[in-house]
């Protein structure tokens, strides 16, 4: 791969129509200053997240740290929730594709949610596209024809307010070296969108406002804090003009909530009940504690315990804090059976009651064809003139401990949930690698997140040799004979060209490294980051 120097940062050339325009002197700039001030402290934190889980796989249980009781224990609040950011009762998510953009902004939802992470695969090609449509849907100079059909979209005159989802910090960019070393995706995300929006936000009365996923840790929300007064400060912006809302979706953040909204209380709006990523960081976190194996995917609902302390704890300490404390994503999508249409609306009518009887103040949605159910649900929780439940405090003076947080999840482990996982993650990770992060499979929205719960279940059976309801003790060989069986399933599902045609074998492959290793590899998209970029490598040598 060729990169272009500046100073001490090289970019890859990108064959995306208008890259120039984002890769101009002044963005290179801001993130090769970035790159040079905080990149290297991105190594010291992913070091750290290895020394606590190291701790964790040793015997210990997470639980609140005493080194910061006095946060917990202190009144203060965060600076204050800007006013097109009061109202979020519901949000719709997507990949930054420029249809979809326009169709998010356009649904009956108050937000969307602009996603560089678990949506995206992140090809250069789409994580540039990407950047080329957000500035676009911001100046309002956006439109799109799809040539398939011919059907011309444009945005409506009072769209949604965007919020980007930069990437997790485990995530490296290969295209932009600093030092000759991939930088931080998240870098990437943050500084070509703040660059090439912040003008037009502001101009409009609204500003660059983020969504921080994946964080482990406080000291992960210092670093953030750190990034965003450094950007504030280099263009003159008053402290606290760039917004976050930083998801909780690690089993150590849930511990960490009031540290994370005291670490960036001028830039923090909310936080976000991550509910996939958070399923998938319980069993990653408790690798190693065979008592709290999780049962078969369908079964871990938001109302088990461990799931419900989590909502009702992140809302608690949100609200205190004068900060929203916003739902998740019920993984269903709508039908082209109305029969089947109407047991979709009526399963996500019922996530979301739940979510707004808890007190959270909004929520997310897959597809605008839920949108307004979620929005009727919310309607009528949060009432006449209010814009968000923030008043409501409930629980307060019922402490959630950690152990409701880590109680295990009871259920049953069956043989069709093991083969369903392995048909998800299985076509989850061919689409991946072909540049798809997110697909509907089996009626689900499946993602990055979602994905993840399915093979580290796989890895959480064999490694703690739990038996299935027909008796079947999980083994890695049992995995490879009933993947040999599922493949076929799916080719008949899929037929055969398009099976032919996939990557279904290299996904298998990946599959069964990550399921059957020792270790549980800690993300699949690292192994499945290096195949999409030396897939895109050989399509450009072609
Ligand atoms: C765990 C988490 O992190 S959740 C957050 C990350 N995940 C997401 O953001 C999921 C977003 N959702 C999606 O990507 C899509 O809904 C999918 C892939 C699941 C399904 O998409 P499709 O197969 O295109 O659905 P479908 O054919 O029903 O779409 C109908 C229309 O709705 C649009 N649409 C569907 N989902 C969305 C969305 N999230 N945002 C905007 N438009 C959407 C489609 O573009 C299509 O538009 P058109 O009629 O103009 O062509
Ligand atoms: O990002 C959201 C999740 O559920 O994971
Ligand atoms: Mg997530």
């Amino acid at each position: 791969m060729t990169h272009s120097n500046n100073n001490r940062l090289s970019i890859a050339p990108s064959s995306v129509d208008g890259a120039e325009q984002i890769f101009s002197p002044g963005a290179v700039a801001l993130l090769e200053e970035l790159c040079r001030e905080y990149a290297h402290e991105v190594d010291d934190l992913l070091s750290h997240r290895q020394q606590r889980q190291h701790q964790i796989d040793n015997g210990l249980l997470p639980n609140f740290l005493k080194e910061t009781a006095a946060i917990r224990e202190q009144d203060w609040t965060i600076r204050g929730i800007p006013a097109d950011l009061q109202d979020r009762r519901v949000e719709i998510t997507g990949p930054v594709e420029r249809k979809m953009i326009i169709n998010a902004l356009n649904a009956n939802v108050k937000v969307f949610m602009a996603d560089f992470e678990d949506s995206l695969a992140p090809s250069w090609e789409k994580v540039v596209q990407g950047q080329i449509n957000l500035r676009d849907a911001n100046k309002r100079d956006i439109d799109f024809v799809a040539s398939d059909t011919g059907k011309a979209y444009r945005l409506k005159d009072d769209p949604a307010v965007l919020i980007a989802r930069v990437r997790g910090i485990h995530l490296p960019e290969v295209h932009v070296l600093f030092d000759g070393k991939p930088v931080p995706g998240c870098l990437v995300d943050f500084a070509l969108y703040f660059y090439h929006n912040y003008l037009a936000l502001l101009e409009r009365g609204s500003a660059p406002y983020f969504y921080i996923p994946k964080l482990q840790h406080y000291q992960e929300a210092q670093w953030w804090a750190k990034v965003f007064a450094h950007v504030e400060q280099k263009y003159c912006l008053q402290v606290g003009t760039i917004k976050c809302t930083c998801l909780i979706e690690t089993l150590p953040a849930v511990f960490e909530m009031d540290e994370i909204l005291h670490a960036l209380k001028d830039n923090i709006v909310a936080l976000n009940c991550g509910r996939w990523d958070y399923i998938f960081s319980y069993i990653k976190t408790l690798r190693q504690h065979g008592d709290r194996v999780l049962p078969d995917r369908q079964q871990v609902t938001m109302d088990k315990p461990f799931l419900s302390a989590y909502s009702r704890l992140l809302i608690k300490t949100c609200h205190k804090r004068g900060a929203l404390a916003m739902g998740g994503m019920a993984a269903f999508i709508p039908s082209k059976d109305p029969a089947e249409n109407q047991q979709v609306l009526d399963k996500v009518y019922g996530d979301k009651r739940l979510e707004a009887r808890n007190g959270h103040d909004g929520t997310w949605v897959a597809h605008p064809g839920l949108a307004d159910v979620a929005m009727d649900v919310f309607d009528n929780f949060i009432g006449e003139g209010q814009s968000n439940q923030l008043h409501i405090s409930r629980d307060v003076d019922a402490p959630i401990t950690a152990s409701e947080l880590l109680e295990p999840c009871q259920g049953t482990r069956t043989e069709q949930g093991m083969r369903l996982n392995i048909r998800v993650s299985l076509q989850y990770i061919e689409a991946w690698i072909n540049g798809n992060g997110c697909v509907p499979i089996y009626g689900l929205m499946e993602d990055a997140a979602t994905a993840e719960i399915s093979r580290s279940t796989i890895w959480q059976w064999i490694k703690h040799g739990q038996s299935l309801d027909n008796g079947q003790v999980v083994t890695a060989d049992l995995f490879i004979a009933m993947l040999s069986e599922e493949m076929d399933v799916v080719r008949k599902e899929l037929g055969d060209e398009r099976f032919v045609n996939g990557k279904f074998d290299e996904a298998a492959k990946l599959l069964t490294h990550i399921t059957t290793a020792t270790e549980l590899v800690d993300f699949l998209t690292l192994p499945g980051y290096q195949l999409l970029t030396e897939q895109q490598q050989t399509t450009q040598a072609a």
